[in-house]
């Protein structure tokens, strides 16, 4: 049986470093992700004046009840949760703030979110293209009140209200006329509530009361987007592997990427702290249709182990994976024909039918998830390579050792 140690989520790291900055004390962060995405959220609190000691498994910071207070340029490279987030946090405070971003993230849309904050009466202004980065706030704090919110291109435009609510004079109530990626904003609850926060959700409508966070000492579980790789490698060799870390009162709704491989014929079990997969011995994995819309970070791991099913696999439900670090429905689809696999796409879906993939190389397109994901068709496809291995930087920085750790174990044991 392998074990493998899962680096701490990305979500949770980005939540916890928003809640410990705006809590009134010092928080500390036990094994937080180290990663560009954390790492760059961690730069742009330092750049908004807050002071932050990173240190390999803990990470403190001093929280200010009050918001940033100085002018500030703030880079949020390719991380969404920075980009996000961060001018949130500034629009609480006071003074002249501006948000810029990588290439790949300025493509991202923001929309949604500035509207809301607009509608909130935040003094916001894009620089360049209307609803994305880069953004100037000039801010004076948030009075709050009540808001309708389209969440159906991201719920990360929700989570950023939710946590702005504390912080806001009068709390906010948000009703919510669609929404994407909803485990996400069960993250988001919980973590508010771990910091202090009184917030309610009632159907679409949520409340959350002023009164600001508590500093408090946060454990960061492992990220369960990462697990899904190793997962997904158990699944697809016969092997029998555990995460520790994961269990049944994790945080994260990628983890129900092990209910997928179960469906598909492998052994599952999550326990109390910790989950395993056992792969089918005779390597068998049925095809099945599912709907990815809670987990759709695991589509692009599901597209790379789909080849490898006895029938064809189809993912509905995912139109928003088009606008994240890449358009990942397109760039699997590329991906599986260059293995010489037969896909089909349509806006929001992808069909995989069963093939033999034949050793190439593969298009990152910029990003992480791609050459994680084939990393896994890699077990039993030699002969693949990547353009960019090393944007896996983004979530996973060690993940090729790890990976590599991994497959040398299993070609040892036989
Ligand atoms: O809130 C978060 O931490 C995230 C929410 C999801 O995004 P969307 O809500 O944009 O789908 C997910 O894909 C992303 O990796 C992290
Ligand atoms: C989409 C992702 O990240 P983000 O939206 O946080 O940039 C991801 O990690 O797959």
């Amino acid at each position: 049986m392998t074990t493998v140690e899962i680096p701490g989520s990305k979500s949770v790291t980005a939540r916890a470093l928003f809640l410990a900055a705006a809590a009134d004390g010092t928080t500390t962060l036990l094994r937080p992700l180290r990663s560009d995405d954390t790492e760059g959220f961690a730069e742009g609190l330092r750049a908004l004046g807050y002071t932050l000691t990173l240190e390999a498994d803990r990470w403190t910071v001093e929280g200010r009840p009050q918001g940033p207070a100085r002018d500030a340029e703030v880079y949020c490279r390719d991380g969404a949760t920075t980009a996000r987030f961060l001018p949130v946090l500034a629009a609480a405070g006071r003074g002249s703030f501006r948000f810029d971003a990588s290439a790949q993230m300025r493509r991202r849309p923001l929309g949604p979110l500035t509207g809301a904050l607009r509608a909130l009466g935040v003094d916001l202004r894009h620089e360049e293209a209307e609803g994305h980065h880069p953004l100037r706030i000039t801010a004076d704090g948030v009075r709050g009140g009540e808001l309708s919110l389209d969440a159906s291109l991201s719920s990360q435009y929700l989570t950023a209200l939710l946590l702005l609510g504390p912080l806001t004079e009068q709390g906010l109530r948000i009703t919510v006329t669609d929404l994407v990626s909803a485990p996400y904003v069960e993250i988001t609850l919980a973590m508010m509530r771990a910091f202090g926060a009184t917030v309610t959700q009632t159907g679409r409508v949520y409340e959350v009361a002023p009164g600001g966070y508590r500093a408090t000492a946060y454990p960061i579980e492992p990220d369960a987007s990462t697990a899904s790789y190793f997962l997904a490698a158990a699944a697809l060799t016969g092997r029998e592997l555990t995460v520790p870390g994961l269990g049944k009162d994790a945080l994260q709704g990628d983890l129900r990427f092990a209910d997928v491989l179960a469906r598909m014929g492998a052994r599952v079990e999550i326990g109390a702290d910790r989950v395993t997969v056992e792969g089918p011995r005779d390597g068998r994995l049925s095809g099945l249709t599912v709907d990815m819309r809670d987990i759709s970070d695991t589509m692009p791991t599901l597209a790379a182990l789909a080849p490898f099913a006895d029938g064809p696999v189809r993912i509905e439900n995912v139109a928003n994976t088009r606008i994240k670090e890449c358009d990942r429905l397109d760039a699997c689809a590329d991906n599986l024909r260059r293995l010489g696999i037969d896909v089909a796409t349509g806006h929001d879906w992808i069909e995989i039918r069963p093939g033999t993939p034949r050793g190439t190389g593969l298009a990152s397109h910029g990003d992480h998830r791609m050459v994680m994901s084939f990393s896994v068709t890699a077990l039993r496809t030699p002969g693949i390579t990547f353009d960019e291995p090393g944007c896996v930087r983004k979530t996973f920085p060690g993940f090729h050792e790890v990976f590599g750790r991994l497959r040398e174990e299993w070609a040892t044991t036989g």
